[in-house]
């Protein structure tokens, strides 16, 4: 590899807005204001410096299984080593869309630099990574993380293969073969904290050597090798001094000692021998639940994985708590902690039965500068993570259920809050528009993240896609987050910022050294520092009062967190519905009027097809009509005086052609051979009769040709004539049939109607003789009451009997006697009516 020297490229940023720290939740102000970048250069090198964020973009190339498929293989276009243009397949949904007028079927994306199919694995490291790393070894701190679908080459382009390394070894070998020569192989000098050094005690180092035997052990496969790192580890932890020169690798031509040299001093401390020591971290982020993949303890024993937490320093820096940091002296054994974790990431998934790829991992290297002294200062520690992230399609194309369904949304969750922090810090860089919260602590990884994006360290996104067209939505999405993430301005602040300062820290986890190597620990600030705000107060050493009254003052501060986080939480709330109530009015208001216009516009096509077609038809018509005018109409008048007028013709012929053959005949008589007896006038005149008979003759057949014609085409007519003539018959012949069918109905109809009638009447007449009858029993019924008071009364004495007699009498018609004999005829002749009515 070609390490070419060069300072930390800083390109200027002129009236770009710094955004870092805006998310402050509490409402204080943060150290690092929102503010307008002046354009002077000692300005930004007091406050920093600002670039876009690099995105890279890396095409994979087909695999053979894609090649052999019929897929589509001109999805991705690459126009030029900054532009990629992005091809909808035919039978895609873009396309359909776009056919129909919603949408683009092509689209174009510009990124920092595009690497296509054929880029090999140092190429790729050349272009993307030798600044990030030659800046690192200068003090800065980097971040690099793989965003693409599953299969899209991410963990290809971070960890390779064995044969062909990716970004991480080769990051490694040149921090490695930069440092040769000066490395400091004790590790009583560790990280601590997010930016910390921790000064370790004799047992705390011996501890330190068995950890590492114990990790780099769990690796089965290179047990010798490993062995052998062991003991080198070992020796070196109870060594006080160790030459750095026996360190040094001899892999590298001895000529780039001395630029190597170069390139470690820089700042305050040019031209001073430095030393170096690394270390690494290796955890994942799964179900929102960071993990050390160097627990192996944990893995190995079956037992269940520790949780680690992510806690704040007091410049408000995350950092991962109780997260492993192993010291590696070379890049084989880094690729060895590398391999350990993705074993147990691996082991880790079988057990909990899930696909590796399904957490974020993050590899972390940090690189502690220190003077070449017996007891070395910390002159900077600087920070290196490639994270590779889940793929961001999984999440929809799982057929996922149960934990699968918590992994997908987890992940879904996360890569959906990096996007909304890079809008969010792509829209605060807008000075016209009002700032908006930018939600780092949605999740793990942006909360991971978070330092990086406010000035920690210098981001750089690489893009991975495959030229698939099944895969072509996923990765248009893709391009479209890049393009977003591609405008944010980074502002990257110097090491000698003080809230990135490092300390040098005790046993105790007190300061000793302040990292500006002219400052002393006398001069250092004596605090009693809260190295956390998630370190904890040793209770056991205070009063009962002390305890009491540091309650109190904790349950008063909590009530008051509480509520001014309520607060905030109700204003943010607030804000963010109205956002996106208006928002979604626009969006509506939008569609809707895309909508009324889509459809007014094809309303007015078709009323436009329809006004076309019914004017074609009307003239179509027309023209059929006056046609089948001009073809068959005939006067009948007409025809005869043309058929008179022909006969006449004829006849006339006929006579002439008689005369002709008479004078022919007299002139046969008159001996026509002996011409010269004729006179000469004789011959004249009947060469001019001739003459004169033979043009009438032409004339006349002439016209007999002519009328002819004019019969044949009368002819015809009359025999279309007649044939419509014929089928009116038909129609006529079928019309009186069906006429006379519906004559017979009627008929039947009436007859039906009359029986009804009749039926009626009898009903009438039954009703009739029903009230008749009803009449009589009413009649009955009185008279019979009657009969019954009578039988009562003649207990009653005579003159009243005689009374009622008279009265009887006085009511019977004259001529009818009273009595039980005269009733009974009566009855029964009406009950005979009765019952002959019945019967009717
Ligand atoms: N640039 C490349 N050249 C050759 N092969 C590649 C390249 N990129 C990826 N591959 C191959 O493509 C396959 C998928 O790559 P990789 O596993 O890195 O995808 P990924 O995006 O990490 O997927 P996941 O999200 O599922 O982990 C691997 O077999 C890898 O070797």
């Amino acid at each position: 590899m070609d390490y070419v020297e060069g300072s930390y490229a800083s390109s200027a940023g002129s009236g770009v807005l710094d955004f870092t720290c805006y998310e402050d939740l509490m409402g204080k102000t943060s150290p690092m204001e929102l503010s307008v970048i002046p354009n002077a250069d000692e300005q930004q090198q007091e406050v920093g410096i600002y670039q876009p964020l690099k995105v890279y973009l890396r095409v994979r190339p087909f695999s053979k299984a894609e090649l052999e498929s019929n897929e589509s293989q001109d999805c991705v276009i690459i126009e030029n080593p900054e532009t990629v243009t992005l091809q909808a397949p035919k039978e895609s949904f873009t396309m359909k869309n776009s056919e129909k007028g919603i949408g683009q079927s092509v689209h174009q994306f510009t990124f920092t630099k595009v690497f296509g199919p054929e880029t090999t694995q140092s190429d790729f490291f050349e272009g993307t990574m030798k600044e990030i790393i030659k800046a690192y070894i200068d003090g800065a701190n980097g971040l690099v993380f793989t965003y693409g679908v599953t299969n899209a080459g991410k963990t290809y382009t971070i960890q390779g293969s064995p044969k062909d390394g990716g970004i991480l070894p080769r990051s490694l070998d040149m921090i490695f073969h930069h440092i040769r020569g000066r490395q400091y192989l004790k590790m009583n000098l560790k990280p601590y904290l997010s930016n910390d050094v921790k000064k370790l005690d004799v047992t705390q180092v011996k501890q330190e050597g068995t950890i590492k035997a114990a990790v780099l052990a769990s690796l089965k496969e290179d047990i010798e090798d490993t062995s052998k790192s062991i003991i080198q580890s070992a020796s070196l932890c109870t060594l006080e001094s160790v030459s750095s020169s026996s360190c040094t690798s001899t892999s590298l031509p001895s000529d780039l000692l001395v630029e190597d040299s170069v390139l470690l001093d820089t700042g305050g401390t040019k031209h001073q021998r430095t030393q170096s020591s690394v270390w690494v971290s290796f955890c994942e982020i799964y179900n929102e639940y960071v993990y050390d993949l160097m627990d192996v303890l944990a893995i190995s024993k079956n037992q269940k994985r520790k949780v680690l937490r992510i806690c704040e320093d007091q410049g408000g820096n995350s950092y991962i708590k109780d997260l492993k940091w192993i010291n590696v002296q070379s890049t084989e054994e880094a690729c060895k902690i590398l391999k350990i974790g993705n074993k147990n990431r691996s082991l880790a998934c079988t057990r909990m039965n899930q696909h590796s790829s399904r957490s974020h991992s993050i590899f972390s290297i940090r690189l502690l500068r220190l003077s070449d002294e017996a007891e070395p200062r910390i002159l900077g520690v600087s920070e290196l993570s490639l994270c590779d992230l889940a793929g961001s399609e999984r999440c929809n194309k799982t057929q996922a259920f149960g934990d699968r369904l918590k992994e997908a949304g987890n992940i879904n969750n996360s890569l959906f809050i990096l996007g909304k922090c890079i809008a969010a810090l792509k829209q605060n860089q807008n000075p016209t528009v009002k700032h908006s919260y930018i939600p780092f602590r949605e999740s793990k990884l942006t909360r991971l993240f978070q330092p990086f994006f406010c000035g920690k360290g210098k981001a750089c996104m690489i893009v991975n896609i495959n030229q698939c067209a099944s895969a072509h939505s996923e990765t248009l999405h893709l391009m479209k987050f890049s393009a977003t993430a591609k405008q944010v301005i980074q502002t990257i602040h110097p090491q000698t910022f003080g809230y990135f300062a490092p300390k040098l820290v005790g046993k105790d986890g007190k300061p000793i050294v302040h990292f500006d190597a002219n400052i002393s620990a006398e001069e250092f600030p004596d605090e009693d520092i809260d190295t956390s705000s998630e370190e904890e107060v040793d209770i056991t050493i205070m009063t009962h009062e002390e305890l009491l009254k540091t309650t109190e003052n904790l349950k008063e501060t909590l009530v008051a967190e509480r509520q001014s986080k309520l607060l905030l939480e109700v204003q943010i709330r607030k804000e963010m519905a109205e956002a996106m109530f208006q928002q979604l009015l626009e969006t509506e208001e939008t569609w809707s009027k895309r909508l009324e216009d889509v459809r007014e516009s094809y309303e007015e096509k078709l009323e436009n097809t329809f006004e076309m077609y019914k004017e074609a038809i009307k003239k179509h018509a027309y023209l059929c009509a006056m046609e089948q005018v001009e073809d068959h109409y005939v006067p009948i008048e007409e025809f005869v005086a043309e058929q008179e007028k022909v006969e006449d013709r004829d006849r006339k012929i006929l006579e002439l052609r008689q005369k002709f053959v008479e004078r022919s005949d007299g002139l046969l008589a008159l001996g026509i051979p002996n011409s010269d007896m004729l006179t000469a006038e004789d011959k004249v005149k009947s060469d001019l009769k001739y003459k004169e008979m033979q043009s009438t003759t032409d004339v006349l057949q002439r016209q007999c040709n002519e009328k002819d014609e004019l019969i044949k085409s009368l002819k015809f007519k009359i025999q279309k004539l007649n044939e419509t003539l014929q089928e009116a018959n038909e129609v006529c012949r079928k019309a009186t049939e069906e006429n006379h069918r519906l004559t017979h109905v009627v008929m039947l109809k009436e007859q039906e109607m009359r029986g009804l009638q009749n039926w009626a009447k009898r009903v009438l007449e039954l009703e009739a003789t029903v009230s008749l009858l009803q009449e009589e029993l009413d009649e009955r019924k009185k008279h019979l009451y009657s009969e019954e008071l009578k039988e009562q009364k003649p207990k009653r004495g005579l003159f009243t009997n005689l009374k009622s007699t008279v009265a009887v009498t006085s009511k019977t018609p004259v001529g009818k006697t009273l009595g039980k004999s005269e009733d009974s005829p009566t009855m029964s002749r009406k009950q005979a009516i009765f019952a002959r009515k019945v019967k009717e």
